[in-house]
């Protein structure tokens, strides 16, 4: 089963390939903006021409939430215009794609868990550009996986964990926003979560193609996150709950971006970890 996945140097790309050496069935490539640049279309089809693939894993992205308000062509150029490249390939040489997307594709309003049947409706460039991504995906592709995910940290590349670490260790409080809320996501589990997908369709276990939604378990806001996260690290740091309007950022981010996670769990069978236990992994691997 030969496996492609791009945005090989993020979060999700790098544990992902940490656990390609637990699939030994699985013969995998990873790729990043060194190999393929998402922004030439010329690039992406030229790279396929001559290989081919069982499963695309889609990790690469635009990500910069904030600067894609200033970037939106280059945001949209990397999250929509070569996700539709990509499936379009994909339709030619027959390959299954896993599409990775956001709970930023909702605008924040709901009051109970984000189903796969909730509209989305996103409300900055980064949500917009990664929903036209979804709705290539959806058109050309009827066999693909779309799975959204949220808040997304791990021990590789830029997140939230490693940021509040960073100004927790330099200052003796730090004020973040406690209003806005929804589920963090241990790269590692999702990357966990997405192998055992592709292993049960590439046995045939299960094929149920569409979107799922995945986190980690439970609930909490930005502020109880840092919280958490500053006293597990033992960090000297007082936190303090502020709202989103004393924090001023570029782009708008939903309220309330609970993700239910109710059809992954039941269609593959996962045993998702609460949030708080594999943030406590997270930090510790941090801390060694
Ligand atoms: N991070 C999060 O909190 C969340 C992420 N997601 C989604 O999950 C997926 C994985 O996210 P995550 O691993 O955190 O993302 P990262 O930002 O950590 O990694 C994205 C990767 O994409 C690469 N990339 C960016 N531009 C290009 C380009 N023009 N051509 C080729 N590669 C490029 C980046 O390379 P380089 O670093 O060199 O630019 C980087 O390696 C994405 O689809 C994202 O939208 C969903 C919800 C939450
Ligand atoms: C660093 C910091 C952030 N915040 C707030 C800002 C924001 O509302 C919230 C999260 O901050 P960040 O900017 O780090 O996270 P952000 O870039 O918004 O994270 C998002 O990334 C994209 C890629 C996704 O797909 C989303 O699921 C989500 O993970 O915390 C504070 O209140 N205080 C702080 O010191």
């Amino acid at each position: 089963m030969k496996i492609l996945v791009t945005g090989s140097n993020g979060q999700l790309g790098s544990e992902l390939k940490l656990l390609a050496a637990v699939y030994k069935t699985f013969d995998f490539t990873f790729i990043d903006v060194e190999e393929v640049d998402l922004t030439q279309a010329d690039s992406i089809r030229s790279y396929f021409a001559a290989k081919q693939f069982d499963f695309l894993i889609h990790c690469a992205a635009y990500t910069a939430v904030d600067k894609a308000e200033e970037e939106s062509r280059l945001a949209y150029a990397i999250n929509a215009d070569a996700v539709k490249t990509l499936a379009e390939v994909c339709v030619e040489k027959k390959i299954r794609m896993i599409y990775i997307s956001t709970d930023y594709v909702f605008d924040g309003e709901a009051n109970q868990p984000l189903t796969e049947m909730a509209v989305p409706s996103p409300v900055s460039v980064y949500g917009k550009s990664k929903r036209e991504g979804e709705n290539h995906v959806l058109s050309i592709l009827s066999n693909a996986y779309i799975i959204r995910t949220a808040w997304v940290y791990s021990t590789f590349g830029k997140n939230f964990v490693k940021s509040i670490r960073h100004l927790a260790s330099q200052r003796e409080s730090l004020g973040v926003v406690c209003d806005q809320i929804g589920t963090p996501t241990y790269a590692f589990d999702l990357a966990s979560a997405i192998l055992q997908i592709v292993e049960a369709v590439a046995q045939g276990r299960v094929d149920e193609p569409g979107i799922y939604h995945y986190t980690n378990e439970g609930v909490t806001s930005w502020y109880d996150f840092a919280y958490f996260l500053v006293r597990e690290s033992k960090l000297n740091c007082r936190i303090q709950p502020i709202s989103t309007a004393q924090y001023k950022t570029a782009a708008v981010r939903p309220k309330f971006s609970l993700l239910d996670k109710s059809k992954i769990k039941a269609t593959f069978a996962l045993q998702i970890p609460h949030w708080s236990e594999s943030l406590k992994v997270c930090i510790e691997k941090l801390s060694s």
